[in-house]
């Protein structure tokens, strides 16, 4: 087994920041991937089939033997999946659904080499507090929620919203270290 070419199929600059810490060189490549929940999908399904999809995509713009990356972020409160917010109005809505609730955010990586496919999945139950229309509007205006899943991002401001949190951190900021590193790993032990 030796190790092999690595990429990471993203955009997003907290991939690319946790990435980093496992060590290895990697190049970035960003495919465009529709992402669209479709009817009678379930959030688990839908979110393996678009960290998939993103790696595959990505392994059509790397050389072929490249280990590519693809990961994605859902939010999920009652029977609603919450992707990043369209505007104000959609990012009211979905905080108002967030406020004195706990939620799951899970994360999907999946690993591509050639042939070889794997996904792996973590997630973490988050509670935040009751949230006032000021605090709702006021973190809007931090310009922080705009490109994140269920319309916050737990390592900034929206730390302070946290009262409780159950299972893996990483999965919520997007990308969940331990299963990363592990799903590398047995990708290239199978290659
Ligand atoms: C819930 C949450 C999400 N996020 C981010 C992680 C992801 O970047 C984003 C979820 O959207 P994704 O569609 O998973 O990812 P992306 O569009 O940012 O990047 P790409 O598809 O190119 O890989 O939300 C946080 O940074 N903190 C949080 O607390």
């Amino acid at each position: 087994m030796s190790a092999k070419a690595l990429a990471l199929a993203s955009g997003s600059p907290r991939r690319f920041e946790l990435l980093q810490l496992l060590d290895r060189p990697f190049s970035v490549v960003r495919p465009q991937v529709p992402e669209q929940i479709q009817p009678h999908e379930t959030p688990l399904a839908y979110v393996q089939r678009l960290a998939l999809s993103k790696a595959q995509a990505g392994a059509k713009l790397c050389d072929a033997g490249t280990l590519v990356l693809g990961a994605d972020t859902i939010v999920v409160c009652g029977n609603e999946v919450l992707e990043k917010p369209q505007n104000y109005q959609h990012f009211v809505s979905m905080m108002t659904m967030l406020s004195g609730n706990t939620h799951q955010a899970v994360t999907a990586v999946a690993g591509v080499l050639n042939s070889i496919e794997d996904v792996v999945v973590s997630s973490a139950n988050v509670t935040f507090k009751a949230l006032s229309e000021a605090e709702i509007e006021a973190y809007w205006h931090s310009g922080e929620p705009q490109d994140k899943a269920g319309g916050y991002g737990i390592q900034g401001r929206a730390s302070k919203f946290v009262t409780h949190l159950e299972g893996s951190y990483f999965a919520v900021v997007g990308l969940p270290m331990y299963e990363t590193e592990q799903l590398i790993q047995t990708i290239e032990g199978r290659a």
